[in-house]
């Protein structure tokens, strides 16, 4: 292995404790603490822990958290009305309702149910818009992870070749506006895409996000490209990412591992937005950017 590793753990450390330092501003300013509410629906096992640490690393940053837990046959009605609830609670600054939801809900009709000021996650379609027209709203929290991650390691991205692997609405579609709005030259590459490494071989900068274990091969990759592998797959040899880190890591300039590197700043981002939320909701101006 000749990379370097990016990680994303200590980074995600850093930002969380960095926002915990501008809490009490807020809760001075405020007269409040910032609030997040997190709704699971069901059992599903990863998601509970997500919800869990999320609960956790809220209170740890001096936040106040809200958590709703709901049987997995819960009536879309109900989702719907508990959504339209913390939309009207002033004590809740950020929304967040974890994926996957079960599949007798839609999903779009609960997330475009989130008000766009609340939604912390960045996934309401004027959120998405605000994002690709430059305006002010909230960026999903796993591609700003990647962003932040990717200007601690590389500065200035302007001018960049930039491949982002995947086009999801949380990850693949946003990870490039961001790029593109940082001045790089960004492919959108996809399961169908036509001789992948093609485009990978001018990339100084690959995102993984396309779901499939191993994917992305080192012999793809330009010498020393930065990798960011989004992908969270759980295989009997345990959580492996996108990228097949062996062969990448050989190749790579800098790359992040799996587990800790991109996972741990989903949350940490999470904060952010939330802190974010809570400074445009309550009219109090942020000290500082973070
Ligand atoms: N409403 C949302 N749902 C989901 C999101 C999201 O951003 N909003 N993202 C994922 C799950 N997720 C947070 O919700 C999440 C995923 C991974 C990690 C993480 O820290 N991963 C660790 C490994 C942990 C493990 O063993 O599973 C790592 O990569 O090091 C945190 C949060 C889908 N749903």
């Amino acid at each position: 292995m000749s990379a370097e590793l990016i990680d994303g753990k200590a980074f995600a450390a850093g930002l969380r404790a960095r926002i915990a330092e501008q809490v009490p501003a807020f809760r001075a300013a405020a007269g409040r603490a910032p609030g997040l509410a997190v709704v699971l629906v069901g059992e599903d096992p990863a998601s509970a822990v997500y919800v869990r640490s999320k609960g956790r690393m809220t209170r740890e940053a001096g936040m106040e958290s809200f958590e709703h837990k709901l049987p997995a046959d819960t009536p879309q009605d109900d989702l719907v009305a508990l959504v339209d609830r913390l939309n009207a609670d002033p004590a809740v600054d950020g929304i967040l309702v974890q994926l996957p939801l079960p599949r007798h809900i839609d999903e779009q009709a609960v997330l475009t149910r989130i008000s766009p000021d609340k939604d912390v996650d960045g996934f309401h379609p004027v959120n998405a818009g605000r994002l690709v027209t430059g305006l002010e709203g909230f960026v999903p929290c796993t591609p700003l992870g990647c962003l932040m991650l990717l200007e601690d390691r590389l500065g200035d991205l302007s001018g960049l070749d930039a491949v982002v692997i995947g086009r999801s609405n949380i990850v693949g579609k946003p990870m490039a506006a961001l790029l593109t709005a940082k001045s790089c030259t960004v492919t959108l590459v996809h399961s169908r895409t036509r001789n992948l490494p093609h485009y990978l071989a001018h990339a100084d900068i690959v995102v993984a996000a396309v779901g499939r274990p191993h994917f992305v091969q080192g012999d793809w990759l330009k010498p020393g490209a930065t990798v960011i592998d989004v992908g969270i797959n759980r295989t009997d040899a345990g959580l492996v990412g996108d990228v097949d880190f062996d062969s990448a890591a050989s190749v790579a300039g800098s790359i992040t591992p799996v587990p800790g590197g991109v996972g741990p700043m989903t949350i940490a981002v999470l904060l952010r937005n939330t802190l974010v939320a809570a400074h445009r909701n309550a009219g109090v101006p942020l000290a500082a950017d973070i």
